[in-house]
């Protein structure tokens, strides 16, 4: 069975061009003019974009003692439904260890996706046990490897944890990922916020502004360098830790950052909200910046200093953020937006001018699909890619609203957002999984792990390097030693 994609515009992170996409299967047979299939779907005066890559969701998360309510199944509908056709979730060991956990994700995504997904593995404290592990995680197909440097007494790795991992990540040729916050300050500001009675969700900004981030993004960079290995700061909010990632680019080191689509549209002025639930129900770490760290980021995006829009989505409901009422440090941290993250990101990006579709583009999916290494199966449209593609109708409107959103949760922290450009189309693997005006769920389940081998080259350069300007003894003849001694 054939499938033609006709009468669009294709954007890829390169060029834009017009042309028909011939899909045979789950993949993508022929790019060119006049292409004929056995099935038509119609892209007139839409755009045709890969299908976007979300590397950072928690789907059903256990966190903050209770677990995230978006489900794999209600998160994947809603992201396909936002023109998402792949997410990469984050697997937290247990006492257990690293390989009873990803079995336990594989099983719940396995069960109920119907995105495509693949997985990071978090390191959250140090032994043999860990380092034997993550040979095994690599060899089933993650390169990823994060470390929070927040949340003291819970997921937090102290520096000598992060660095014994990050010198095991360049030996194993994975990516590690950095929340990147200083968990001691963190932790130190809270108890200061609650001794004055401040309990509200504003002291969770409060408690953690740009500096402690700042100063995190920068101690990671260095450690990585250290390590002598890439590394990849999520949810980069302020300029503060993006001048951090820019300096060491600018010094050659391999850095990647990651801006999500709230920091980017969403500021500070949530947490003073009047109405606690409102204010509670935006509580994510790094909290909402004000509006200067906004404009950084978007430079960034533009600039290429920054390379990934993601959401972090870890979506609760308000019940569960109520757990927080009396105690800020309580309140779960997430919010969501997987289903939103195209729409509000062309709104406000390629609408406004600060991005041009190739780089709304390039940031949705294809940068990623490279850090990742599974490019060009995915973020690409080229013969043999996988066929997963949105036909993107720049002319389509809609009001966000949590009323009728897919994300199982009770609210939307975009609520009333004119976003204008949606999906009239997504195709997964050449499957139409959701059509603009038919709301029709796609079957649990089938979706697909995507596996991803670990990167020879870059880490192979750097480790090259490393050896050789590594610090050598000097070989001192008798003549030059002192006499005597
Ligand atoms: N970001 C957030 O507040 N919650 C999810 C866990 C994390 O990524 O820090
Ligand atoms: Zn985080
Ligand atoms: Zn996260």
């Amino acid at each position: 069975m054939s499938t033609v994609i006709k009468g669009g515009t294709i954007v890829a992170a390169d060029r834009t061009y017009e042309a028909d996409i011939l899909i045979e299967g789950e993949k993508i047979a022929a790019i060119g003019d006049n292409l004929a299939g056995d099935n038509t779907l119609d892209a007139d005066g839409a755009y045709i974009i890969p299908g976007g890559i979300d590397p950072h969701t928690h789907l059903e998360m256990p966190f903050m003692g209770t677990t995230a309510a978006e489900t794999w199944e209600s998160g994947t509908f809603a992201a396909l439904s936002g023109g998402t056709t792949t997410v990469v979730d984050f697997v937290i060991p247990g006492p257990e260890g690293m390989i009873a956990a990803l079995d336990a994700w594989e099983e719940r995504a396995q069960r109920q996706a119907s995105s495509d997904y693949s997985l990071h593995m978090c390191v959250n404290g140090w032994s043999q046990k860990h380092f034997e592990e993550m040979a095994e995680v690599v060899g089933r197909g993650i390169n990823t490897f994060k470390h929070f440097m927040a949340y003291k007494g819970a997921l937090m790795v102290n520096d000598d944890e992060m660095f014994a991992s990050f010198q095991r990540c360049a030996a194993l040729g994975a990516l590690p990922l950095v929340h990147a916050e200083n968990g001691d300050i963190i932790a130190a500001l809270q108890q200061k916020y609650l001794a004055l009675g401040t309990t509200g969700p504003e002291a969770h900004a409060f408690s953690r502004p740009p500096e402690v981030e700042g100063e995190a993004t920068n101690r990671a960079i260095m450690i990585a360098d250290a390590a002598g290995v890439p590394v990849y700061i999520v949810h980069t909010s302020c300029e503060q830790a993006h001048e951090a990632i820019r300096r060491a680019r600018q010094k050659g080191m391999r850095v990647y950052g990651e801006p999500l689509i709230q920091h980017l549209t969403l500021d500070e002025s949530e947490y003073f909200n009047p109405d606690w639930d409102y204010s509670a129900r935006r509580v994510m770490s790094p909290p909402f910046r004000d509006k200067s760290h906004q404009d950084s980021l978007w430079a960034g995006l533009a600039a290429g200093s920054l390379q990934v829009v993601a959401t972090d989505h870890c979506a609760f409901t308000t019940e569960q953020k109520r757990t927080g009422v009396k105690d800020f440090t309580k309140i779960p941290n997430g919010t969501g937006g997987l289903e939103d993250r195209l729409p509000v990101l062309w709104t406000k990006g390629v609408e406004t001018g600060r991005l041009t579709p190739n780089e709304f583009v390039a940031v949705t999916s294809t940068n990623i699909a490279r850090i990742l290494n599974i490019y060009p199966q995915k973020g690409a449209i080229l013969p043999g890619s996988d066929a997963d593609l949105v036909v993107f109708d720049p002319k389509l409107t809609k009001k966000i609203s949590a009323a009728s959103q897919k994300s199982i949760i009770d609210y939307n922290v975009f609520e009333g957002v004119e976003v204008k450009g949606l999906p009239r189309y997504t195709l997964s693997r050449g499957e139409v999984v959701w059509s603009h005006g038919k709301n029709d769920q796609p079957r649990p389940g089938r979706g697909r792990l995507v596996k991803r081998p670990a990167f020879p080259a870059v880490n192979k350069a750097l480790s090259t390097w490393k050896e050789l300007v590594a610090p050598r003894p000097v070989v001192r003849s008798a003549e030059h030693m002192p006499i005597g001694v």
